[in-house]
This record gives C-alpha cells, sequence and structure tokens, in this order.
C-alpha cells in the first residue's frame, strides 16, 4: 500500500532567498518538467522539496533512494494471492472443490504518482543504483511508464498529466552515492540549493527551536565563524550544527551566552566533531570566537 502525503507548509521558513529559488523551482514545474535540487546536506532541499510540492497542490508520495531497490521497488510487483475457493455439495454423496491461487499486481509509489497524477519526491535519488532509475527515462520523456511483461492487463501506462517529479540529491563525491546517469540528468532542470543565508539560517532556528531572533544569531554566526576558520567538509552546511545547538539549549533551559560554561561545551561537543581539523586545533578557534562574542556583547551594552 503507498502512502499519500499532505504537506503542512506552516512551518516553512520563507526568506527572500528561498522565495527565489522556489519560484525558480516552480516555474519549470508549472511548465511541466521536473526538477532537481542538488547540493550539501542540511541545506533543505528535502523541505524545499516538500514545499514545491505543496505549492502544486497535488497529495505527494515520497521515495527515499536506496542502494538495495530493484526497479520493482519503484513499478510495483505481483505479491499475494487471490484465493477462491468453490465447494460443490449440489450432490450431497459428492463434494466438488476448485481451488485457484491468482497472484495479483500491487502499484508501488512511481506507478501511483503516474496513474493518478501525485507529486513524486524522490529523495536522495542517487543513492538507488543508477539501473533501477532507468525506469524513469521514458516517464520523464515519453510520459510512459513501462510495466514488467509479466503484468498481463497493461504494458504501460500514460502518466497523467498532473504528474510532477522533485529530485533531490547530495553531491557524488559523498560515499553511498552512485553517478547520475547523463540520459536521466538531461531530462531534469537541476537548480544548486547552496548553504543558506545567514537571514535564512536565523529564521529557521526560530521557528524550529523557537529560540528568539538574537539568541539564533548568535548561533548562527558562531557556526559561521568556525566553519570559516576551520577545515570543515565542503559538502555540508552548518545548519544542522545551528539548529542542534538552538534546541539543546531551548530544552534545558541553558542561556545562550557565550561566557556560560554549558553553552561552552554544547558548542564544543556539537561542532568539534564536524571540523576535519585537530581536535585541539577546534578547541582554540571555538574558544577565540567565544571570547570574541563576549567581547563584542560587552560593547554594544
Ligand atoms: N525553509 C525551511 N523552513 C523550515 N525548516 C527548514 C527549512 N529549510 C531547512 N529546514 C530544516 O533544516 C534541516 C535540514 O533540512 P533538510 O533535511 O531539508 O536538508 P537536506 O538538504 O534535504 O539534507 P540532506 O541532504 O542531509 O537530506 C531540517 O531540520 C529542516 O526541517
Amino acid at each position: 500500500m503507498t502512502t499519500i502525503l499532505q504537506a503542512n507548509s506552516q512551518n516553512f521558513v520563507d526568506t527572500p532567498s528561498i522565495q527565489r529559488l522556489s519560484r525558480r523551482a516552480l516555474r519549470y514545474l508549472q511548465a511541466g518538467f521536473s526538477v532537481h535540487l542538488r547540493g550539501p546536506a542540511g541545506t533543505g532541499k528535502t523541505t524545499l522539496a516538500v514545499h514545491l510540492a505543496n505549492l502544486l497542490a497535488r497529495p505527494i508520495v515520497l521515495i527515499f533512494g536506496d542502494d538495495e531497490y530493484k526497479s520493482s521497488d519503484l513499478v510495483g510487483n505481483q505479491r499475494g494471492y487471490n484465493r477462491k475457493k468453490v465447494v460443490d455439495n449440489f450432490i450431497h454423496t459428492v463434494v466438488k472443490v476448485e481451488d485457484e491461487f491468482r497472484q495479483s499486481w500491487v502499484d508501488a509509489r512511481l506507478t501511483t504518482a503516474c496513474r493518478e497524477g501525485f507529486t513524486l519526491i524522490y529523495d536522495e535519488f542517487n543513492r538507488s543504483r543508477p539501473e533501477v532509475n532507468n525506469v524513469l527515462l521514458s516517464v520523464l520523456e515519453e510520459k510512459l511508464l513501462v510495466l514488467p511483461a509479466s503484468v498481463r492487463q497493461q504494458e504501460y501506462i500514460h502518466a497523467h498529466p498532473e504528474f510532477r517529479a522533485i529530485f533531490t540529491s547530495n553531491p557524488e563525491e559523498y560515499c553511498g552515492i552512485h553517478e547520475t546517469q547523463d540520459a536521466l540528468m538531461d531530462r531534469l532542470i537541476t537548480i544548486d540549493i547552496p548553504e543558506p543565508d545567514e537571514l535564512t539560517q536565523q529564521e529557521i532556528v526560530v521557528q524550529k527551536s523557537g529560540l528568539s531572533r538574537p539568541h539564533a544569531g548568535t548561533i548562527v554566526k558562531l557556526v559561521k565563524g568556525f566553519r570559516d576558520r576551520t577545515p570543515t567538509p565542503e559538502n555540508s552546511s552548518g545548519l544542522r550544527a545551528c539548529l542542534i545547538v538552538a534546541t539543546v539549549c531551548e530544552r534545558n533551559e541553558i542561556a545562550v551566552d557565550p561566557a556560560h560554561q554549558d553553552f561552552r561545551e554544547i558548542c564544543t561537543d556539537v561542532l568539534l566533531s564536524r571540523s576535519k581539523g585537530s581536535a585541539s586545533q577546534g578547541r582554540a578557534i571555538l574558544d577565540e570566537l567565544l571570547d570574541e562574542a563576549i567581547a563584542a556583547e560587552q560593547l554594544s551594552a
């Protein structure tokens, strides 16, 4: 059974830079094309994909790319049995039993979305093997989904005119990621999603953690400063680190105060493991940043 989602955009943070990205993507989707949101981890690709799907005002079907997937996980499969048993006892001394087993076809999520005109979000599609995703080529170009030969009822289905697909992916250097096939990329409009700007990160932190805007701003600046001064992995964003620090402080009622020991410890625990440099170097840089933040606060007081 396919779970159909209905998105709720209430908690979506829509700053000018996100609005610009949404407008770009929506333009292509409304013209009938599928879009591909590509970028480092934690830049908000999945959240934006759900928001776009919500703007299309169609039910959403979500697939997460998986190395173990087979085409049948996207399209569907013969499953289970329809069992029909007829017991004919018309002449009481004779019992005639007819037993028939029949497998029945069960649509998987891609087929459901094509048939019903839903919006398919294929999150991290390049975690699935390229040959598994080949079934998408005719769907995106000819709007035809080819079903396996074993399905007698239909060989293919025409994609519903409102069917759209939104893909997300992490860069290819990521572990567990397959190279994207040119044929598929050629059918998609790829939009690179950069690390959200400071204002966007601050607003997301406020929205998701419940912290005040100035406190969210302090955390975002600190994380950005740390990432700028230490060797951090290129293919990641600082947004998740900001959200973790903010949520931990808010839930434990710890003041977002660079002079406060608990706050300094949380920053150390969350940020040091995210740096590619040595722990001692990371610790020294973080202390420097926290002390700079204290000095700036004293100056503005
Ligand atoms: N516009 C937004 N409004 C509210 N929350 C957001 C927004 N963008 C991102 N977030 C939050 O930031 C976090 C990271 O976002 P998301 O999971 O969408 O990133 P991603 O790029 O898909 O990451 P990954 O590549 O690791 O899957 C999530 O907690 C998400 O709720």
